[in-house]
């Protein structure tokens, strides 16, 4: 298995490569070259299987020869293994043919948790064959940050950085951030929002001196296998809801579109998937660029749904790649302009093709915590404001006729103020974190600046 670029001029990689090096070095994400088939008979055999097994299935064509099937097996089991449900990704009915899937039931209460345990597992056996070390530096608007620190905490070969835009984090995650004792990892707030946190990554991996000095490697859904891990929860959900032999569609709260990526390319592998609906807050570029074509930033305004907070949503480029034909050259212009000029317009061939797959909406403010408070009073279910995005647009795309599966992203107890304001209940955290507001926190500031950041990293990396 081979992967490419999506700006067609960087080498072409094995897995173990493009997982370990993030971000592709013409500025591209890395995509596999073609992707895996799943025949029916393949996906009707998942039923019923733990969601362990399912996860070797989907996922081990694309591992190709980096990890042999027993080493495999046994780095998703130990990946899995803290998940607070059995079934790790359950399925709860909301209504008639609406479905919740629950991502949040892993260490962080997100689902960042699914692929980045997963990742921490892999990177630990693929250093520690090379001997080799690596800087891992995310850009986080609250999840991602406190996955990541979860999962590579107190790991020798593995210093980590997470940039998160001060004061635009809940305080749950900013402390599951800051809280953690361990000397490899650094929780580093900056001045701006989470574009900024993200731009100076890419910034990061465009410097060539500072990327090689520093062995910079990427855990945002930039690097592949983040997306990988994510196509799983697609197939379990779907199997579970009747494929191959039914149809399902998904809606799912979107920000920088790797976990729907996920899903268009279950979809791709030949899992019937109906409509994938794209859910934003509103920042809502991505409706936009569905809806009108036009791929324009505007400001990042503060929501209720905080990790949702993003205008540059970085796996659209992965959906461009494609709805181009896999044309590297018009990828990288459309990103030229992007940067240039704050946007783009999509042709209107590769418009089809985006509508071919995704159908968008938006929820406002104040659809939001209506949509936490309808579905507490109507189900009992306190749901955090990203999964009530999802809910409010699912319900306005539903096809009665096929069922449909809201993402549920996070846990509303990493968001308790905008679940309480809307339902006047304060959802808690579980036993095992219940003094997170009494650990101690361990926060570097920093301006929103490449050279400031880089040196941040270069004084505290252990070598
Ligand atoms: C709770 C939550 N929901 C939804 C999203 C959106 O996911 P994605 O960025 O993969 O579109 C994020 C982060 O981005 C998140 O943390
Ligand atoms: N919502 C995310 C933003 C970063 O997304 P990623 O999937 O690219 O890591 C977060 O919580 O940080």
């Amino acid at each position: 298995m081979k992967y490419v670029s999506t700006r067609g001029q960087a080498p072409v990689l094995s897995f173990e490569e493009a997982m370990l090096s993030g971000l592709a070095r013409d500025g591209g994400l890395y995509v596999p070259e073609t992707v895996p088939q799943m025949s029916q008979a393949d996906i009707r055999a998942l039923h019923g299987l733990p969601y362990e097994e399912v996860a070797f299935r989907v996922m081990r064509p694309f591992v190709g020869d980096t990890f042999d099937d027993a080493t495999f097996g046994d780095l998703i089991a130990k990946s899995y293994a803290q998940f607070g449900h059995a079934a790790r990704a359950p399925l709860k009915q909301l209504g008639s043919g609406h479905f919740l899937c629950e991502l949040f039931h892993g260490p962080t209460l997100a689902f960042k948790d699914f692929a980045m345990q997963l990742i921490g597992q892999l990177f630990e056996e693929a250093l520690t064959r090379s001997g080799s070390r690596v800087t891992i530096v995310g850009a986080t608007s609250g999840d991602t940050g406190s996955a990541a620190i979860e999962a590579f905490r107190g790991l020798d070969a593995v210093d980590v950085f997470i940039l998160y835009p001060h004061g635009r984090v809940s305080e749950v995650q900013r402390r599951q951030m800051t809280t953690p004792v361990e000397e490899n990892v650094h929780a580093v707030a900056i001045d701006g929002h989470f574009d900024d946190a993200q731009a100076r990554l890419k910034d990061m991996f465009a410097h060539d001196d500072f990327r090689d000095g520093v062995r910079l490697a990427a855990v945002n859904s930039i690097n592949w296998a983040r997306v990988l891990a994510q196509v799983v929860y697609y197939f379990s959900a779907a199997v579970s809801l009747g494929a191959p032999e039914r149809k399902v569609s998904f809606t799912v709260p979107t920000g920088n579109f790797g976990d729907i990526f996920a899903g268009y390319i279950a979809k791709g592998m030949g899992l019937p998937i109906d409509r994938l609906v794209i859910a934003t807050n509103h920042n809502d570029i991505l409706h936009r660029a569905v809806s009108t074509g036009n791929y324009t930033t505007g400001r990042v305004e503060p929501s209720i749904s905080p990790s949702m907070d993003i205008q540059v949503s970085s796996n659209f480029e992965r959906a461009l790649f494609d709805a181009y034909d896999r044309d590297g050259n018009a990828v990288a212009q459309l990103m030229d302009e992007l940067k240039s000029g704050g946007g783009f317009h999509v042709s209107q061939g590769a418009l089809e093709a985006l509508r071919d797959n995704f159908d968008s909406g938006r929820a406002s403010e104040a659809n939001t915590s209506a949509t936490i408070a309808a579905t507490h009073a109507r189900t009992g279910e306190l749901v955090c404001p990203h999964t009530a995005v999802g809910i409010k647009v699912a319900e306005e795309h539903r096809d009665r006729a096929v069922p449909m599966v809201t993402l549920a992203t996070a846990h509303p107890a990493k968001f308790p103020d905008a679940v309480e304001a809307a339902t006047g209940i304060r959802p808690p955290l579980p036993e095992r974190m219940s003094d997170l507001m009494e650990r101690e926190e361990r926060i570097t500031r920093a301006p929103n600046d490449l050279a400031a950041l880089e040196e941040i990293i270069q004084e505290r990396i252990r070598t």
